[in-house]
């Protein structure tokens, strides 16, 4: 087994973490070929390597009638290797856009994460034909760089954990062949014959029929999708430059910076400042949208352009994502020196230059949304409304509404960040800010 092909790969694609000190993996079993000659590859490695800690962890999709027989069939496997075994149960509630396969992929890698060892590495079996099949498949959806570039070797769930497919450059044959060499047990799931599925169609008749016709066709394939990632690195470390370039600290996008990119270049930064917020990409027709009304139109014409998960607003020559937040919610006859707001955010009241303390008959409160509320602020010409004083120091509108007022009775005393009332002021006075 040692000095077969496939350890041996499995052994290289695993060296650099070695090296590095990570000893802890755990294999995502199913029970089909391809986890558990990976679960006994691991088991070889362990005698060169004895400071591997490997476990192995199932999850029950609870879909199939036959998930508990799989679910016993990898716990034995384990009990029969001395691997520590873990099976995960997760619920699928049934939505109606996804299929119930995304669903249950989603599930699974939530699962994974959540409960193989905190400071494992995740490996999972997909292999050479998998990635094939999937570029297959992103081609027939007509992905582009991103999707034909199909599945990359290590995998980062939500929590910052990796996954890696050692097996990513091994072909199917030859996991299969090696089962059969080392007589090693596994299940077969029937629903991988049925070949309504594209997958299982790919499968059995289009690849190996290219494979036959086309002397290394899964290789050449492989080769390819690795250079498609390969300029998709690339590409991303030139988008990363340009989102430096035009974002300012409130992650806005500053339009004249990228007025003269071409227009790919503009669509291309646009999705990448877009993904900071949301999961959920613009369509093409949107993204046109985006294209010409916030950086070709009239620079003071007012624009909303609604997504899902949030609105693009331009305003003072950036673009901002701006997401629905909770209302802010006044706070009345205020006793303390510092507040928590309805947002999590606290306020504190400090001594220095600011306004001077509430007389006896003084109620403080804090109150958001006062637009018609007047105060004439320090070094400014006069009294006027909320409003205009806003607009003066060009507040982006959907702002506004969640900075904190500080009144003194019914009189506007400040304006947190902004103003403070000149009729107030005084040098050992108050003065409230946001609590860093
Ligand atoms: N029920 C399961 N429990 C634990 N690990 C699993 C389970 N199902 C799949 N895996 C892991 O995921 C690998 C890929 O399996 P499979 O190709 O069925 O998954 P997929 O997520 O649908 O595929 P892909 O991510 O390629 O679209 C398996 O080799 C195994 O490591």
């Amino acid at each position: 087994m040692h000095t077969s092909h496939i350890y041996l790969q499995v052994q290289k694609a695993l060296n650099h973490y070695i090296e590095n000190g990570q000893f802890t993996f755990t294999v995502a079993l199913s029970g089909g070929v391809d986890s558990v000659v990976l679960l006994q590859i691991m088991h070889g490695l362990k005698e060169q390597w004895p400071q591997l800690n490997l476990s192995a962890i199932y999850v029950n999709h609870g879909l199939s009638d036959n998930a508990h027989h799989w679910q016993q069939f990898c716990q034995a496997r384990c009990e029969q290797l001395s691997i520590d075994f873990k099976a995960a149960h997760v619920i699928i509630k049934q939505q109606s856009r996804t299929s119930i396969e995304a669903q249950a992929r989603e599930a699974r890698y939530q699962a994974l994460d959540e409960y193989s060892p905190n400071d494992s590495i995740i490996l999972l079996g997909q292999h050479l034909n998998d990635q094939v099949e999937t570029f297959l498949l992103r081609l027939k959806r007509g992905s582009g760089l991103k999707g034909l570039g199909a599945m990359q070797q290590t995998r980062v769930l939500e929590s910052g954990r990796e996954c890696y497919r050692p097996l990513l450059a091994v072909k199917r044959s030859e996991i299969e062949a090696f089962a059969q060499q080392f007589n090693i047990s596994h299940i077969t799931d029937e629903s991988n014959a049925n070949e309504r599925f594209d997958r299982n169609f790919l499968r059995q008749q289009i690849v190996p029929k290219l494979a036959e016709r086309f002397t290394g066709f899964e290789q050449c394939t492989a080769r390819s999708i690795e250079l498609l990632q390969q300029q998709q690195a690339l590409l991303d470390e030139y988008t990363q430059q340009d989102l430096a370039q035009c974002l300012n600290q409130y992650q806005a996008l500053n339009i004249q910076n990228m007025a003269h990119y071409s227009a790919i270049r503009i669509a291309n930064l646009l999705r990448a400042w877009l993904a900071l917020f949301t999961h959920t990409m613009p369509s093409q027709k949107q993204l046109m949208q985006i294209m010409s009304q916030a950086i070709h139109a009239q620079a003071d014409a007012q624009m909303v352009i609604e997504l899902s998960g949030g609105q693009i607003r331009r305003h003072q020559g950036y673009l901002y994502f701006v997401q629905p937040r909770p209302l802010a919610v006044n706070i009345e006859r205020v006793t303390s020196h510092e507040l928590v707001l309805n947002d999590g955010k606290i306020l504190q009241c400090l001594q220095g230059v600011g306004v001077r303390a509430p007389k006896s008959d003084e109620q403080v409160s804090v109150r958001f949304n006062c637009n018609s509320a007047r105060i004439k602020p320090l070094k400014k010409p006069g009294s006027n409304t909320l409003k205009h004083w806003f607009k003066d120091a060009k507040v982006a509108p959907w702002l506004r509404a969640d900075i904190p007022l500080i009144f003194y009775n019914d009189e506007l005393v400040q304006v947190v960040g902004y103003f403070i009332s000149d009729n107030h002021k005084d040098d050992t006075g108050f003065i409230w800010e946001y609590k860093s």
